[in-house]
């Protein structure tokens, strides 16, 4: 399967179904029907029987879905990694928020590590070492893609020696202009423009209940 033909809303539905399927493996749950999966996720079973038509034939209706099975085809074909090593630039307010919120080893792996320019917040932090700026290229994980980036200062430089080390994905919180090359994915994280989205939204279905209501 490739995931070129999944609608993208379907795309974002499965990391959800993943969080789902690993807790009831690990509660040894081994099938699952999906009117079940559907109280979990809070999807409707016939959403997620259509989500899961794009992963192929996964057994005879009526019998409910092998767990592991899924997981694996997650896992696998759709390149979800439960071990991903993460790592975090910016041990401050947001970044210490994060590491303390270090949970998601059964969805996509955790921060191995942190770093940061002032050595004063160097050490560990809720499990997680700090180190300085400087040793980035020396403490780097071996394998790590994907930085999360929760810093005030000299973006782009760092952004840069992030890519040289391997980047390859980048979860921005900054809200600041930078460069990355072709093949390096950033994904953009702004309470602000959450809340003028939601802001729009809840004055456009504002306008249409008061048109509905005085009928026009
Ligand atoms: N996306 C959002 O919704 C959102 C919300 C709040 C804050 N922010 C942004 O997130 C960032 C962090 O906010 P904060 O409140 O945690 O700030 P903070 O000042 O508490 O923390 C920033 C940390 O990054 C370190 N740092 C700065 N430049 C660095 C660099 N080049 N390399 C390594 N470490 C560096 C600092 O020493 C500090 O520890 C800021 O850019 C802020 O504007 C975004």
């Amino acid at each position: 399967m490739t995931t070129n033909n999944v609608p993208k809303a379907t795309l974002q539905r499965y990391p959800v179904y993943l969080k789902a399927l690993r807790r009831l493996q690990k509660n040894g749950v081994e099938r699952i029907m999906s009117k079940e999966l559907s109280s979990f996720v809070d999807i409707e079973p016939t959403t997620i029987r259509r989500d899961f038509s794009f992963l192929g034939n996964l057994g005879k209706q009526g019998y409910g879905y092998d767990v592991d099975k899924l997981i694996e085809i997650f896992n696998g074909q759709l390149g979800v990694n439960f071990d991903e090593k993460i790592i975090l630039v910016g041990a401050g307010n947001l970044g210490r928020a994060l590491m303390n919120y270090n949970k998601w080893d059964y969805v996509v792996g955790e921060i191995e590590c942190a770093f940061d320019i002032d050595k004063t917040k160097c050490g560990t932090q809720f499990g997680v070492e700090v180190y300085s700026m400087d040793l980035l290229e020396e403490k780097i994980p071996k394998g790590c893609r994907i930085a999360i980036l929760t810093i005030s200062h000299n973006v782009q430089e760092t952004v840069d020696r992030l890519v040289d080390c391997g980047i390859t994905g980048i979860v921005d919180f900054t809200h600041q202009h930078f460069l990355a090359p072709k093949g390096v994915v950033i994904k953009s994280i702004d309470v602000v423009s959450s809340i003028q989205e939601l802001v729009f939204m809840t004055n456009s279905l504002e306008s249409k209940t008061k048109k509905q209501k005085s009928g026009k």
